[in-house]
């Protein structure tokens, strides 16, 4: 057996994120179109007496939101995925964050995925992405599309993917929340703004498409006009502050600006790299230097970085 092993796993934005009724189950039918972006968490898993886990950030930013205990994802994923293949074999597990906790991002989904593909490795199980991927979907409805990365249109809870061609990379600012934001909140303040206005969802209106198409064409400013996001009202409600980051953003020359997820995160769509870097200098001084990370999308889904062997 190896020693450890290491596996990366990508944050994500939600580049359109049309929110259905909300189901008998609890969830609500999304059309979504995800995208992979290169911020990163790494998972990696060594063979221990017991189960356990540590989690350290990559960039200074604060972890202390993050579960230690058997309510953490990756860990839950480990558990899970040798409890379905018959493994008896205890893994620590170090988590190194590099993406915003609970930021709307997919964090503690990306954990999961990356926790999946490095035990699978570990163990020697050959599960295969269809095969990980559905033991993600009973983790989290974000951590399949966290397998897969690149960009997809997802549906049903967001589990159901499907990939979308992308003829270019696109660069992005993403500025992180002061506090973050619970998605299941933001989810049930969506339906209470809905009841208030008597607002229902809305379907097939042809924003996928808009999307799609824009994708399709690597067209940045076709991209800024197609971005939207069903949760943004509910998140800017819980958190007005969203509204003035997103007008900052703005001002300082973003192609456009959206919620990423449920918030709280803020995420800059710039026209080329360089031109993230100018609007992330441009925005330092309003929302100070250490709440500001640039990307770019889309990237690939979770994998191996550094088997080591014992
Ligand atoms: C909103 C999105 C958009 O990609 O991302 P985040 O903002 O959390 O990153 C996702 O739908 C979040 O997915 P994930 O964070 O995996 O949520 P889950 O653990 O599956 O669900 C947590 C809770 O969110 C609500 N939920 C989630 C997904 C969905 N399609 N409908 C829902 O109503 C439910 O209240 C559920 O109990
Ligand atoms: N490995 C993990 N990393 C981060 N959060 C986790 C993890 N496992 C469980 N959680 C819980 O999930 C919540 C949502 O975290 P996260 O996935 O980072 O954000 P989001 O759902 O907004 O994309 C956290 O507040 C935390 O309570």
């Amino acid at each position: 057996m190896r020693g450890a092993v290491t596996a990366q796993a990508p944050a994500k934005v939600n580049l359109l994120l049309q929110v259905g009724p909300l189901r008998e189950d609890g969830y609500h039918d999304l059309v979504t179109v995800f995208q992979a972006v290169s911020l990163h968490e790494e998972v990696t898993a060594a063979p221990a007496r017991e189960w356990g886990i540590s989690v350290e950030s990559a960039d200074g930013t604060d972890v202390s939101g993050v579960p230690l205990d058997s309510s953490n994802l990756a860990l839950r994923a480990a558990q899970l995925l040798a409890e379905r293949r018959g493994v008896d074999e205890a893994v620590h597990l170090h988590v190194r964050k590099g993406v915003p906790v609970a930021g709307g991002m997919a964090g503690g989904s990306a954990d999961a995925a990356a926790a999946l593909v490095a035990c699978d490795a570990l163990w020697q199980l050959h599960s295969g992405l269809d095969g990980l991927a559905a033991l993600g979907a009973e983790l989290g409805s974000d951590v399949p599309f966290g397998l897969h990365g690149r960009t997809a249109v997802g549906t049903g809870r967001g589990e159901q993917l499907v990939p979308v061609l992308t003829t270019a990379s696109f660069a992005w600012v993403f500025v992180l929340g002061t506090a973050g934001l619970s998605t299941p909140a933001v989810f049930r303040e969506c339906d209470r703004l809905r009841a208030l206005d008597g607002a229902s969802a809305q379907p097939g209106d042809g924003r996928l498409e808009a999307v799609e198409l824009a994708l399709r064409g690597g067209d940045a400013e076709a991209l800024g006009r197609a971005l939207s996001n069903d949760l943004a009202d509910a998140a800017c409600s819980l958190a007005p502050e969203l509204g003035r980051t997103l007008a900052a953003g703005r001002a300082a020359g973003a192609v456009a600006g959206l919620v990423s997820g449920s918030g709280p995160t803020v995420a800059l769509l710039a026209d080329s790299p360089a031109g993230a870097q100018r609007l992330a200098a441009e925005l330092a001084p309003v929302v100070g230097p250490g709440r500001l990370r640039t990307a770019t999308g889309p990237v690939a889904g979770a994998r191996v970085l550094e088997p080591v062997a014992s």
